[in-house]
Protein backbone atom coordinates (compact mmCIF):
# COMPACT_ATOMS: atom_id res chain seq x y z
CA UNK A 1 0.00 0.00 0.00
CA UNK A 2 1.48 3.58 -0.93
CA UNK A 3 1.80 6.37 1.77
CA UNK A 4 -1.62 8.38 1.95
CA UNK A 5 -1.24 11.51 0.07
CA UNK A 6 -0.17 14.89 2.09
CA UNK A 7 0.00 18.22 1.54
CA UNK A 8 3.11 20.31 1.40
CA UNK A 9 2.32 21.87 5.24
CA UNK A 10 1.77 18.08 6.38
CA UNK A 11 5.56 17.19 4.61
CA UNK A 12 7.37 20.15 5.96
CA UNK A 13 5.27 19.90 9.79
CA UNK A 14 6.09 16.08 10.07
CA UNK A 15 9.54 16.59 9.20
CA UNK A 16 10.53 19.57 11.95
CA UNK A 17 8.33 17.57 14.53
CA UNK A 18 10.40 16.87 17.44
CA UNK A 19 7.89 15.24 19.72
CA UNK A 20 4.38 15.78 20.58
CA UNK A 21 2.06 16.37 23.78
CA UNK A 22 -0.51 14.50 25.14
CA UNK A 23 -2.83 17.83 24.55
CA UNK A 24 -1.93 18.54 21.20
CA UNK A 25 0.60 20.46 21.66
CA UNK A 26 4.06 19.96 18.92
CA UNK A 27 7.47 20.87 19.64
CA UNK A 28 9.10 22.00 16.33
CA UNK A 29 12.51 22.33 15.35
CA UNK A 30 13.28 26.47 13.33
CA UNK A 31 15.45 26.42 10.71
CA UNK A 32 15.55 30.22 10.46
CA UNK A 33 14.77 32.87 12.94
CA UNK A 34 14.77 36.53 11.62
CA UNK A 35 14.57 38.84 14.19
CA UNK A 36 14.49 42.66 14.07
CA UNK A 37 14.28 45.66 16.60
CA UNK A 38 10.85 43.86 18.23
CA UNK A 39 13.36 41.25 19.63
CA UNK A 40 14.60 43.28 21.86
CA UNK A 41 12.61 42.19 25.27
CA UNK A 42 13.48 38.25 24.49
CA UNK A 43 17.02 38.78 24.29
CA UNK A 44 16.32 40.94 27.73
CA UNK A 45 14.37 37.45 29.16
CA UNK A 46 17.41 35.63 28.19
CA UNK A 47 19.81 37.53 29.47
CA UNK A 48 17.92 37.75 32.62
CA UNK A 49 17.20 34.19 33.04
CA UNK A 50 21.72 34.00 32.15
CA UNK A 51 20.77 31.57 28.76
CA UNK A 52 22.33 31.76 25.56
CA UNK A 53 20.88 31.76 22.03
CA UNK A 54 21.22 27.86 21.53
CA UNK A 55 21.65 28.07 17.80
CA UNK A 56 23.80 31.61 16.87
CA UNK A 57 24.19 30.53 13.27
CA UNK A 58 20.30 30.10 12.50
CA UNK A 59 19.30 33.50 13.45
CA UNK A 60 19.61 36.21 11.29
CA UNK A 61 18.95 40.29 12.91
CA UNK A 62 18.26 43.66 10.89
CA UNK A 63 16.56 46.53 12.10
CA UNK A 64 13.41 47.86 9.96
CA UNK A 65 10.87 49.27 11.88
CA UNK A 66 12.69 52.25 13.33
CA UNK A 67 15.15 52.34 10.13
CA UNK A 68 15.30 56.34 9.67
CA UNK A 69 14.01 56.88 5.89
CA UNK A 70 15.73 60.30 5.18
CA UNK A 71 19.24 58.95 6.20
CA UNK A 72 21.78 55.94 6.84
CA UNK A 73 23.51 57.90 9.68
CA UNK A 74 22.12 56.80 13.53
CA UNK A 75 23.49 60.20 14.66
CA UNK A 76 20.69 61.66 12.24
CA UNK A 77 17.95 60.03 14.10
CA UNK A 78 15.87 62.92 16.36
CA UNK A 79 14.01 60.62 18.52
CA UNK A 80 16.99 58.70 20.86
CA UNK A 81 14.39 55.81 21.46
CA UNK A 82 14.43 54.83 18.33
CA UNK A 83 17.79 55.41 17.84
CA UNK A 84 18.61 53.28 21.14
CA UNK A 85 16.29 50.05 19.89
CA UNK A 86 18.53 49.53 16.80
CA UNK A 87 21.50 49.89 18.76
CA UNK A 88 19.91 47.53 20.76
CA UNK A 89 19.97 45.16 18.12
CA UNK A 90 23.47 45.67 16.87
CA UNK A 91 25.47 45.20 20.42
CA UNK A 92 22.44 41.96 21.41
CA UNK A 93 24.16 40.44 17.47
CA UNK A 94 27.22 41.12 18.30
CA UNK A 95 27.25 39.95 22.10
CA UNK A 96 25.77 36.80 20.88
CA UNK A 97 27.46 36.28 17.46
CA UNK A 98 24.73 36.32 15.13
CA UNK A 99 25.09 37.61 11.50
CA UNK A 100 23.71 41.43 11.62
CA UNK A 101 22.70 43.29 8.67
CA UNK A 102 22.69 46.93 10.27
CA UNK A 103 21.71 49.88 8.88
CA UNK A 104 23.81 51.75 6.48
CA UNK A 105 24.75 48.00 5.42
CA UNK A 106 24.74 46.60 1.74
CA UNK A 107 21.95 44.01 3.04
CA UNK A 108 19.52 46.26 5.05
CA UNK A 109 16.29 46.42 4.72
CA UNK A 110 12.78 44.82 6.13
CA UNK A 111 12.95 41.49 7.27
CA UNK A 112 10.24 40.14 5.00
CA UNK A 113 12.26 41.34 1.81
CA UNK A 114 15.50 40.30 2.82
CA UNK A 115 14.79 37.04 4.07
CA UNK A 116 14.23 36.21 0.54
CA UNK A 117 16.46 38.38 -0.94
CA UNK A 118 19.53 36.59 0.61
CA UNK A 119 18.24 33.17 0.19
CA UNK A 120 17.79 32.56 3.53
CA UNK A 121 14.16 31.47 2.91
CA UNK A 122 14.37 27.95 1.38
CA UNK A 123 11.82 25.33 0.06
CA UNK A 124 10.69 23.28 2.72
CA UNK A 125 12.55 25.22 5.65
CA UNK A 126 10.74 26.13 8.94
CA UNK A 127 11.19 30.17 9.42
CA UNK A 128 9.84 32.22 12.27
CA UNK A 129 9.93 35.83 13.00
CA UNK A 130 8.52 37.87 16.09
CA UNK A 131 6.24 39.43 13.15
CA UNK A 132 3.12 38.77 11.60
CA UNK A 133 4.08 39.38 8.20
CA UNK A 134 6.49 36.00 7.83
CA UNK A 135 4.34 34.55 6.32
CA UNK A 136 5.54 36.12 3.31
CA UNK A 137 8.19 33.85 3.21
CA UNK A 138 6.05 30.71 2.38
CA UNK A 139 5.65 31.73 -1.14
CA UNK A 140 9.28 29.74 -1.64
CA UNK A 141 7.63 26.75 -0.58
CA UNK A 142 8.59 27.44 3.18
CA UNK A 143 6.01 27.12 6.41
CA UNK A 144 6.80 30.75 7.63
CA UNK A 145 4.53 32.29 10.55
CA UNK A 146 5.14 35.35 13.14
CA UNK A 147 5.55 34.47 16.51
CA UNK A 148 4.85 36.79 19.98
CA UNK A 149 7.71 38.00 22.25
CA UNK A 150 7.55 34.77 24.45
CA UNK A 151 7.83 32.47 22.14
CA UNK A 152 10.90 34.35 20.39
CA UNK A 153 12.63 34.42 23.65
CA UNK A 154 12.04 29.97 23.38
CA UNK A 155 13.23 29.63 19.96
CA UNK A 156 16.22 31.96 20.96
CA UNK A 157 17.12 29.69 23.70
CA UNK A 158 15.80 26.29 22.15
CA UNK A 159 15.88 26.68 18.68
CA UNK A 160 12.12 25.24 19.02
CA UNK A 161 8.98 26.27 19.51
CA UNK A 162 5.63 24.66 20.87
CA UNK A 163 2.47 24.86 18.08
CA UNK A 164 -0.77 23.31 18.04
CA UNK A 165 -1.16 21.88 14.26
CA UNK A 166 -3.00 24.35 12.34
CA UNK A 167 -5.90 23.24 9.59
CA UNK A 168 -5.25 23.45 5.98
CA UNK A 169 -7.18 25.52 2.99
CA UNK A 170 -6.06 25.58 -0.13
CA UNK A 171 -7.39 29.13 -2.59
CA UNK A 172 -6.81 28.41 -6.09
CA UNK A 173 -6.99 30.69 -8.55
CA UNK A 174 -6.93 29.69 -11.97
CA UNK A 175 -6.75 31.95 -15.27
CA UNK A 176 -5.15 34.68 -16.71
CA UNK A 177 -5.12 38.06 -14.94
CA UNK A 178 -5.34 41.27 -16.69
CA UNK A 179 -3.42 44.18 -18.17
CA UNK A 180 -2.91 46.52 -14.56
CA UNK A 181 -4.06 43.24 -12.41
CA UNK A 182 -1.29 42.20 -9.86
CA UNK A 183 -1.18 39.61 -6.97
CA UNK A 184 -1.56 42.71 -4.60
CA UNK A 185 -5.40 42.85 -6.45
CA UNK A 186 -6.04 39.57 -6.16
CA UNK A 187 -4.68 39.00 -2.38
CA UNK A 188 -7.00 42.30 -1.89
CA UNK A 189 -10.38 40.43 -4.08
CA UNK A 190 -9.61 36.73 -1.77
CA UNK A 191 -9.78 38.42 1.92
CA UNK A 192 -12.93 40.49 0.49
CA UNK A 193 -13.80 37.11 -0.67
CA UNK A 194 -13.40 35.24 2.66
CA UNK A 195 -13.16 37.83 5.31
CA UNK A 196 -10.21 38.83 7.47
CA UNK A 197 -10.81 36.07 9.36
CA UNK A 198 -11.66 33.56 6.73
CA UNK A 199 -8.58 31.51 7.33
CA UNK A 200 -8.78 31.49 11.07
CA UNK A 201 -6.46 28.59 12.08
CA UNK A 202 -5.46 27.82 8.76
CA UNK A 203 -2.23 27.58 6.92
CA UNK A 204 -3.40 28.61 3.26
CA UNK A 205 -2.05 27.09 0.25
CA UNK A 206 -2.03 29.13 -3.31
CA UNK A 207 -2.45 27.41 -6.60
CA UNK A 208 -3.84 27.36 -9.30
CA UNK A 209 -2.85 28.66 -12.84
CA UNK A 210 -3.17 32.56 -11.22
CA UNK A 211 -0.55 31.76 -9.16
CA UNK A 212 2.00 29.58 -10.60
CA UNK A 213 1.93 32.17 -13.31
CA UNK A 214 2.96 34.83 -10.59
CA UNK A 215 6.70 35.75 -10.26
CA UNK A 216 8.54 35.54 -7.23
CA UNK A 217 7.70 38.79 -6.53
CA UNK A 218 4.15 38.25 -6.88
CA UNK A 219 4.02 35.54 -5.19
CA UNK A 220 5.79 37.05 -1.92
CA UNK A 221 3.23 39.89 -1.86
CA UNK A 222 0.35 37.30 -1.97
CA UNK A 223 1.59 35.22 0.94
CA UNK A 224 2.59 38.54 2.59
CA UNK A 225 -0.70 39.04 3.61
CA UNK A 226 -2.21 35.79 4.39
CA UNK A 227 -2.62 37.27 7.98
CA UNK A 228 -4.98 39.71 6.90
CA UNK A 229 -7.21 36.71 5.89
CA UNK A 230 -6.59 35.19 9.45
CA UNK A 231 -4.64 32.84 7.81
CA UNK A 232 -1.18 31.09 10.15
CA UNK A 233 0.94 31.25 7.25
CA UNK A 234 0.37 31.30 3.41
CA UNK A 235 2.44 29.11 1.11
CA UNK A 236 3.02 28.50 -2.91
CA UNK A 237 4.61 25.10 -4.01
CA UNK A 238 7.84 25.94 -5.14
CA UNK A 239 8.87 25.56 -8.67
CA UNK A 240 10.96 26.10 -11.51
CA UNK A 241 10.44 30.18 -10.97
CA UNK A 242 11.67 29.55 -6.87
CA UNK A 243 14.58 27.41 -8.12
CA UNK A 244 15.53 30.88 -10.72
CA UNK A 245 14.79 33.06 -7.93
CA UNK A 246 17.01 31.41 -5.32
CA UNK A 247 20.01 30.16 -7.65
CA UNK A 248 23.22 32.04 -7.03
CA UNK A 249 21.76 33.83 -3.76
CA UNK A 250 24.14 34.84 -0.88
CA UNK A 251 22.72 32.04 1.49
CA UNK A 252 21.54 29.51 -1.52
CA UNK A 253 22.44 26.03 -0.40
CA UNK A 254 25.96 24.80 -1.73
CA UNK A 255 24.82 21.96 -2.60
CA UNK A 256 22.58 22.88 -5.17
CA UNK A 257 21.54 19.62 -7.19
CA UNK A 258 21.15 17.93 -3.51
CA UNK A 259 18.36 20.65 -2.41
CA UNK A 260 16.53 20.83 -5.58
CA UNK A 261 15.62 17.12 -5.45
CA UNK A 262 14.58 17.70 -2.17
CA UNK A 263 12.76 20.64 -2.94
CA UNK A 264 10.99 18.63 -5.89
CA UNK A 265 8.98 16.36 -3.25
CA UNK A 266 7.71 19.01 -1.56
CA UNK A 267 4.78 19.88 -3.26
CA UNK A 268 1.19 18.56 -2.38
CA UNK A 269 0.60 15.02 -3.43
CA UNK A 270 -2.34 14.75 -6.28
CA UNK A 271 -5.17 13.84 -4.18
CA UNK A 272 -4.66 15.50 -1.04
CA UNK A 273 -7.31 16.59 0.93
CA UNK A 274 -7.41 19.85 2.07
CA UNK A 275 -9.67 21.11 5.42
CA UNK A 276 -11.05 24.06 3.45
CA UNK A 277 -11.28 24.69 -0.32
CA UNK A 278 -12.00 28.13 -1.80
CA UNK A 279 -11.84 29.17 -5.89
CA UNK A 280 -11.37 32.30 -7.34
CA UNK A 281 -11.49 33.51 -11.27
CA UNK A 282 -8.44 35.25 -11.73
CA UNK A 283 -9.61 36.78 -14.92
CA UNK A 284 -12.55 38.22 -13.24
CA UNK A 285 -10.27 40.19 -10.66
CA UNK A 286 -9.89 44.00 -11.53
CA UNK A 287 -7.37 46.67 -9.85
CA UNK A 288 -8.97 46.97 -5.86
CA UNK A 289 -9.21 49.46 -3.54
CA UNK A 290 -10.00 49.24 0.41
CA UNK A 291 -12.76 51.66 1.29
CA UNK A 292 -12.26 50.74 5.71
CA UNK A 293 -10.05 50.53 8.23
CA UNK A 294 -10.28 46.11 7.48
CA UNK A 295 -7.79 44.66 4.72
CA UNK A 296 -11.71 42.79 3.74
CA UNK A 297 -13.10 46.53 2.85
CA UNK A 298 -11.57 46.59 -0.81
CA UNK A 299 -13.64 46.61 -4.20
CA UNK A 300 -12.83 46.80 -7.86
CA UNK A 301 -11.56 50.58 -8.30
CA UNK A 302 -15.15 51.29 -10.09
CA UNK A 303 -16.83 50.37 -6.81
CA UNK A 304 -18.68 52.59 -4.72
CA UNK A 305 -18.78 52.98 -1.26
CA UNK A 306 -21.31 50.36 0.68
CA UNK A 307 -23.78 52.03 3.09
CA UNK A 308 -24.13 50.91 6.63
CA UNK A 309 -27.41 48.76 5.67
CA UNK A 310 -25.39 46.65 4.05
CA UNK A 311 -24.42 45.41 7.00
CA UNK A 312 -25.54 42.33 8.62
CA UNK A 313 -26.43 43.12 11.92
CA UNK A 314 -26.80 46.42 14.26
CA UNK A 315 -23.45 45.64 15.67
CA UNK A 316 -21.77 45.37 11.83
CA UNK A 317 -24.06 48.29 10.98
CA UNK A 318 -22.33 50.80 14.27
CA UNK A 319 -18.79 49.86 13.36
CA UNK A 320 -19.38 50.60 9.48
CA UNK A 321 -20.62 54.07 10.33
CA UNK A 322 -17.91 54.79 13.00
CA UNK A 323 -15.30 53.17 9.45
CA UNK A 324 -17.04 55.80 7.08
CA UNK A 325 -16.92 58.85 9.66
CA UNK A 326 -13.01 57.92 10.16
CA UNK A 327 -12.45 57.26 6.69
CA UNK A 328 -14.05 60.80 5.57
CA UNK A 329 -16.78 59.42 3.17
CA UNK A 330 -20.32 59.10 2.41
CA UNK A 331 -21.96 55.50 1.44
CA UNK A 332 -22.77 55.98 -2.27
CA UNK A 333 -19.33 57.75 -3.00
CA UNK A 334 -17.42 56.38 -6.12
CA UNK A 335 -13.79 55.19 -5.23
CA UNK A 336 -12.67 56.15 -8.36
CA UNK A 337 -12.23 60.40 -8.59
CA UNK A 338 -11.68 60.24 -4.74
CA UNK A 339 -8.57 62.67 -3.89
CA UNK A 340 -5.55 61.66 -2.18
CA UNK A 341 -3.06 63.37 -0.27
CA UNK A 342 -0.09 61.06 0.46
CA UNK A 343 1.35 58.29 -1.71
CA UNK A 344 3.29 55.55 -0.04
CA UNK A 345 5.00 53.13 -2.16
CA UNK A 346 6.85 50.49 -0.24
CA UNK A 347 6.63 48.02 2.72
CA UNK A 348 7.15 44.13 2.95
CA UNK A 349 4.26 43.50 0.58
CA UNK A 350 5.00 45.86 -2.40
CA UNK A 351 8.52 47.30 -2.27
CA UNK A 352 10.58 44.40 -4.67
CA UNK A 353 11.82 45.69 -7.91
CA UNK A 354 9.02 44.46 -9.88
CA UNK A 355 6.94 46.63 -7.43
CA UNK A 356 9.07 49.62 -8.34
CA UNK A 357 8.92 49.04 -11.95
CA UNK A 358 5.23 48.69 -12.32
CA UNK A 359 5.32 52.04 -10.83
CA UNK A 360 7.77 53.55 -12.24
CA UNK A 361 6.37 52.46 -15.80
CA UNK A 362 2.79 54.38 -14.39
CA UNK A 363 5.08 57.29 -13.22
CA UNK A 364 7.68 57.68 -16.76
CA UNK A 365 6.49 60.63 -18.06
CA UNK A 366 4.18 61.99 -15.36
CA UNK A 367 3.88 64.54 -12.85
CA UNK A 368 2.69 64.06 -9.42
CA UNK A 369 -0.56 65.57 -9.06
CA UNK A 370 -0.12 69.05 -7.44
CA UNK A 371 -0.57 69.12 -3.20
CA UNK A 372 0.21 65.55 -3.10
CA UNK A 373 3.06 63.54 -1.44
CA UNK A 374 4.54 60.84 -3.13
CA UNK A 375 6.91 58.23 -1.27
CA UNK A 376 8.48 55.57 -2.70
CA UNK A 377 10.50 53.75 0.11
CA UNK A 378 12.90 50.70 -1.92
CA UNK A 379 12.47 47.43 0.44
CA UNK A 380 16.26 46.78 1.15
CA UNK A 381 19.25 48.60 -0.12
CA UNK A 382 19.70 45.64 -2.85
CA UNK A 383 15.85 46.72 -4.32
CA UNK A 384 17.36 50.20 -3.79
CA UNK A 385 20.47 49.44 -6.13
CA UNK A 386 18.73 47.59 -8.56
CA UNK A 387 16.20 49.82 -8.91
CA UNK A 388 19.05 52.91 -9.68
CA UNK A 389 21.38 50.93 -11.87
CA UNK A 390 17.90 50.62 -14.14
CA UNK A 391 17.42 54.42 -13.50
CA UNK A 392 13.92 53.74 -11.64
CA UNK A 393 15.16 56.61 -9.25
CA UNK A 394 15.61 58.87 -11.70
CA UNK A 395 11.87 58.12 -13.27
CA UNK A 396 10.55 58.94 -9.67
CA UNK A 397 12.63 62.01 -9.09
CA UNK A 398 11.79 63.13 -12.25
CA UNK A 399 8.10 63.16 -11.41
CA UNK A 400 8.08 64.68 -8.66
CA UNK A 401 7.89 61.08 -5.79
CA UNK A 402 10.66 61.61 -2.95
CA UNK A 403 13.33 58.45 -3.49
CA UNK A 404 14.26 57.57 0.02
CA UNK A 405 16.55 54.88 1.91
CA UNK A 406 14.78 51.37 2.78
CA UNK A 407 12.56 50.23 6.26
CA UNK A 408 9.14 50.10 7.22
CA UNK A 409 8.14 53.88 6.66
CA UNK A 410 4.91 54.78 6.46
CA UNK A 411 3.55 51.46 6.35
CA UNK A 412 3.45 51.39 10.66
CA UNK A 413 4.95 54.78 11.20
CA UNK A 414 7.11 53.36 13.98
CA UNK A 415 10.46 55.64 12.79
CA UNK A 416 7.76 58.79 12.72
CA UNK A 417 7.46 58.41 9.15
CA UNK A 418 3.41 59.33 9.66
CA UNK A 419 0.86 61.22 7.43
CA UNK A 420 -1.07 63.70 9.38
CA UNK A 421 -4.69 63.68 10.69
CA UNK A 422 -7.67 63.61 8.02
CA UNK A 423 -4.83 62.89 4.80
CA UNK A 424 -5.90 60.29 2.39
CA UNK A 425 -2.80 57.67 1.92
CA UNK A 426 -2.59 55.75 -1.32
CA UNK A 427 -0.68 52.70 0.58
CA UNK A 428 0.85 49.71 -1.15
CA UNK A 429 1.45 48.40 2.74
CA UNK A 430 -0.80 45.52 3.87
CA UNK A 431 -2.91 47.10 6.62
CA UNK A 432 -5.52 49.73 6.98
CA UNK A 433 -6.44 49.97 10.63
CA UNK A 434 -7.05 53.19 12.19
CA UNK A 435 -4.53 55.05 13.27
CA UNK A 436 -2.12 52.23 11.33
CA UNK A 437 -0.23 55.61 8.93
CA UNK A 438 -0.76 58.14 11.94
CA UNK A 439 -3.43 59.45 14.28
CA UNK A 440 -6.66 60.44 11.88
CA UNK A 441 -4.58 59.12 8.44
CA UNK A 442 -6.86 57.23 6.40
CA UNK A 443 -5.30 54.67 4.35
CA UNK A 444 -6.76 53.08 1.07
CA UNK A 445 -4.55 49.71 0.27
CA UNK A 446 -3.97 49.20 -3.40
CA UNK A 447 -1.09 48.00 -5.80
CA UNK A 448 1.71 49.73 -6.90
CA UNK A 449 0.98 50.34 -10.20
CA UNK A 450 -2.47 51.90 -8.82
CA UNK A 451 -0.82 53.78 -6.04
CA UNK A 452 1.57 55.47 -8.58
CA UNK A 453 -1.68 56.47 -10.76
CA UNK A 454 -3.61 57.57 -7.56
CA UNK A 455 -0.36 59.72 -7.37
CA UNK A 456 -0.20 61.26 -10.88
CA UNK A 457 -3.73 61.68 -11.14
CA UNK A 458 -4.36 63.33 -7.53
CA UNK A 459 -6.99 60.66 -7.00
CA UNK A 460 -7.72 57.07 -7.04
CA UNK A 461 -8.48 55.81 -10.63
CA UNK A 462 -8.21 53.12 -12.98
CA UNK A 463 -4.17 52.30 -13.46
CA UNK A 464 -5.91 50.62 -16.78
CA UNK A 465 -6.98 54.15 -18.58
CA UNK A 466 -3.18 55.42 -17.83
CA UNK A 467 -1.62 52.03 -18.97
CA UNK A 468 -3.43 52.18 -22.09
CA UNK A 469 -1.97 55.49 -23.03
CA UNK A 470 -4.76 58.00 -21.31
CA UNK A 471 -4.43 60.81 -18.71
C1 LIG B 1 6.02 45.66 15.00
C2 LIG B 1 5.64 44.28 14.53
C3 LIG B 1 5.67 43.32 15.66
C4 LIG B 1 4.34 44.32 13.74
C5 LIG B 1 3.85 42.93 13.32
O1 LIG B 1 3.89 41.95 14.03
O2 LIG B 1 3.36 42.77 12.26
C6 LIG B 1 4.52 45.16 12.50
O3 LIG B 1 5.47 44.65 11.66
C7 LIG B 1 3.23 45.33 11.78
O4 LIG B 1 3.21 45.15 10.56
O5 LIG B 1 2.23 45.69 12.41
S1 LIG C 1 6.74 46.79 6.36
FE1 LIG C 1 4.91 47.03 7.59
S2 LIG C 1 3.94 45.06 7.65
FE2 LIG C 1 6.02 44.76 6.96
S3 LIG C 1 7.15 44.25 8.81
FE3 LIG C 1 7.33 46.46 8.47
S4 LIG C 1 5.65 47.35 9.67
FE4 LIG C 1 5.20 45.17 9.48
Amino acid sequence: MSEAPRTMFEKIWERHRVLEREDGQTLLYVDRHLVHEGGAAAFAALRRRGLKPRAPDRIFTVPDHYAPTDSRRLDDIRDPRHREMIELLASNAKEHGIRHFGLGGPEQGIVHVIGPELGLSQPGMLIVCGDSHTSTHGALGALAFGIGSTEVAHVLATQTLWQRKPKTMRITVEGRLGEGVSAKDVILAIIARIGAAGATGHVIEYAGSAITGLSMEGRLTLCNMSIEAGGRAGMVAPDEVAFVYLAGRTYAPEDWEAALSRWRALPSDPGAVFDAEVTLDGGAIEPMVTWGNSPEEALPIGGTVPGPEAAADAERRETMARTLDYMGLAPGMPLEGLAVDRVFIGSCTNSRIEDLRAAAAVARGRRVAEGVEAWVVAGSEAVKRQAEAEGLHEVFRGAGFAWREPGCSMCVGMNGDIARPGSRVASTSNRNFMGRQGPGARTHLVSPAMAAAAAVSGHFTDVRRLLAGGG
